[in-house]
């Protein structure tokens, strides 16, 4: 890269706000929410919307409780034009909704907005002009004092078409477009100006916009200017601030969420950040940031797939696998120590039956957002142990001792460096079934009988069907238990050298289809360990069937 310091870029000046105090702000409510999916975001599109995406969108911003709505620039295009007469003509808007549209301070595009809205209960009239030194120069040509006739010039219009619409409740917004560009001493004197036209009053806010139409600097700085603001504004009781964040620095929702610290009452943003370049401030994720902060943020996203389903189906853009509380693997560990962290996480909560949510990995619950746990960990080969155990036990019951893991996770570890693949749950179940439930070898269990031995009525003689090298044989053999019994009777019959050092049981499902699971851990001759697992529904044949698991292993 050839980059001279300072020769083609400079860095955003410092505000000069040395008592700040937004840094020591907490976030305690949530503000006033305001999508411009169906404004801003659509303008951005490939494809803007038509009647029926815009609809559908609509419907759905407002069941996720959106009360304030950007539906469009019904200056711009007929297609603005009639969705917004549409959603009046045919009582789309329910009670307590707003919808609001956006305007250039320019008289035509004044007029034809207000023909737009007319019959509506209530709506928002956003008039918007540039005011940064940049837009100041090179698109308008003009001094600071002329961009300040535009908006006055388009206050005025606004302020009579409102005057003349009374049937509407009109709560005007003005947007400094460009605002973090702008000197903040001229961005709150043009705001004054258009407030000295729009007399608000304490019980008749207008809502001043402040956006960061293009992000140019680092959040704090967008968070002293928005606090600057807040301080400096006149008459900030008949005031409604608002934030505007983009994202093109990859900090908008950091952006928004100092600025609410800095004072601000409400947000403008969209579904998973679409908009103009790198979109808009994200709604869902500083709303979600709130929630795991302890704090209400009076939006349900308690069914995330169906927003991310909407959001891509309206915009004709994916939503990325890693986007932050919508993606679609963001509640996936695939990295060893990740699961096993979480398979502790949630065994720790279960036994301690805590409300809090403390899951290593897992800053929010994923079913709060309306997913299952059934993605939380995904196997392939940065995954460990504790991810295959988590899958075998939450999918199949199974609930494999330590050591087993240990074993069973090189087993599956050698596949998925072969593959290098990620493997469902059932594969590692079919993997884990034909390596121990159907140990292949020379020995299968049949059927067993036990009795009490007449000589010693603490021990028992068994009785098993077997068959060996594909001849059926029954075999015989006394002990403790019936363990013990079938080693001996396995020892005097075929040979097994082997001893038992643990043994594990434990069983899965309910009532009449309960099943045992029996693991058994034996040492060959020479110390090394040989594991055998067996599944029954009567728990002495799965504890026979974990020895011949662990005989036929021993012998491969
Ligand atoms: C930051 C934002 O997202 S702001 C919203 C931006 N959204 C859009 O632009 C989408 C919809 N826009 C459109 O469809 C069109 O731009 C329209 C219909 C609004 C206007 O179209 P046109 O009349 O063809 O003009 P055009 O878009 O080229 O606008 C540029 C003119 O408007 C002036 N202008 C731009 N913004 C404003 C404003 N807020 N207030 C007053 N004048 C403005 C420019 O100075 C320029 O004037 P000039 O022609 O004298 O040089
Ligand atoms: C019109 C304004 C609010 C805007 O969209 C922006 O500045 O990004």
């Amino acid at each position: 890269m050839n980059f001279v310091p300072g020769e083609k870029y400079k860095a955003f000046e410092p505000i000069n706000l040395p008592d700040r105090q937004w840094p020591s702000k907490v976030i305690e409510k949530a503000p006033i929410w305001c999508s411009v999916d169906l404004r801003d975001g659509n303008q951005a599109l490939i494809e803007p919307m038509g009647h029926e995406r815009k609809l559908r969108m609509f419907r759905h911003l407002v069941s996720l409780g959106f009360k304030e709505i950007e539906v469009g620039f019904p200056s711009a295009s007929q297609t603005d034009f009639d969705f917004v007469r549409y959603l009046i003509d045919n009582n789309e808007i329910p009670d307590g909704v707003k919808i609001q549209v956006l305007t250039q301070s320019r008289e035509e595009l004044i007029r034809r907005t207000f023909e737009a809205v007319q019959g509506a209960k209530e709506a928002i009239v956003h008039l918007y002009n540039s005011t940064s030194t940049l837009q100041r120069r090179v698109v308008f040509d003009m001094d600071r004092e002329g961009i300040k006739q535009i908006a006055i010039e388009g206050a005025k219009l606004v302020r009579q078409l409102a005057d003349e619409m009374p049937e509407t409740k009109i709560q005007m917004e003005y947007s400094p477009e460009s605002f973090t560009q702008t000197e903040l001493d001229y961005a709150c004197e043009v705001c004054g100006a258009v407030m000295d036209i729009w007399k608000p009053t304490p019980d008749n806010k207008i809502i001043i916009n402040l956006p960061a139409t293009v992000e140019v600097a680092t959040p704090n700085i967008y968070a002293d200017q928005i606090e600057w603001m807040h301080r400096n504004l006149p008459n900030r009781d008949c005031i409604i601030l608002s934030l505007h964040p983009h994202n093109d620095r990859g900090t908008g929702v950091a952006a928004a969420e100092f600025g609410i610290m800095a004072g601000a009452d409400r947000v403008e943003g969209t579904l998973f950040g679409n908009g103009e370049r790198t979109g808009n401030v994200d709604v869902v994720n500083i709303a979600m940031n709130m929630y795991t902060q302890g704090v209400n943020p009076e939006l349900d996203f308690s069914n995330i797939n169906e927003v991310v389903r909407t959001v891509e189906y309206c915009n004709q853009l994916p939503v990325h696998p890693r986007h932050p509380y919508g993606g679609e693997l963001v509640f996936t560990a695939f990295s060893g120590s990740h699961q096993d962290a979480i398979k502790k996480g949630f065994a720790a909560l279960k036994q301690a039956n805590a409300e809090l949510w403390e899951i290593p990995y897992l800053p929010i619950d994923p079913q709060d957002l309306g997913r299952s746990y059934d993605a939380v960990i995904r196997v392939n080969s940065q995954s460990g142990k504790g991810g295959v155990a988590y899958l075998l036990q939450e999918d199949y019951g199974i609930e494999l001792p330590r050591m087993l893991q240990v074993e069973f996770s090189k087993v599956i570890q050698k596949i998925t460096d072969e593959t290098g693949k990620e493997l469902s749950s059932s594969f590692i179940y079919d993997v884990f079934t034909e390596e121990y439930l159907e140990a292949k070898g020379d020995l299968s269990f049949v059927n067993h009988q036990t009795t009490v031995d007449t000589h010693a009525s603490e021990r028992r003689v068994l009785s098993a069907n077997v068959v060996y090298k594909g001849e059926e044989k029954t075999v015989e053999g006394s002990g403790t238990g019936p363990i013990d019994a079938y080693m001996s009777a396995l020892k005097s019959s075929i040979g097994v050298d082997l001893s038992v050092n643990d043994y594990r049981e434990h069983t899965t499902g309910f009532g009449a289809d309960a099943v045992a699971v029996a693991y058994v851990e034996m040492r060959k001759p020479d110390g090394t360990p040989v594991y055998g697992v067996g599944r029954h529904a009567n728990i002495v044949t799965a504890s026979l069937r974990a020895i011949t698991s662990a005989v036929n292993r021993a012998a491969n």
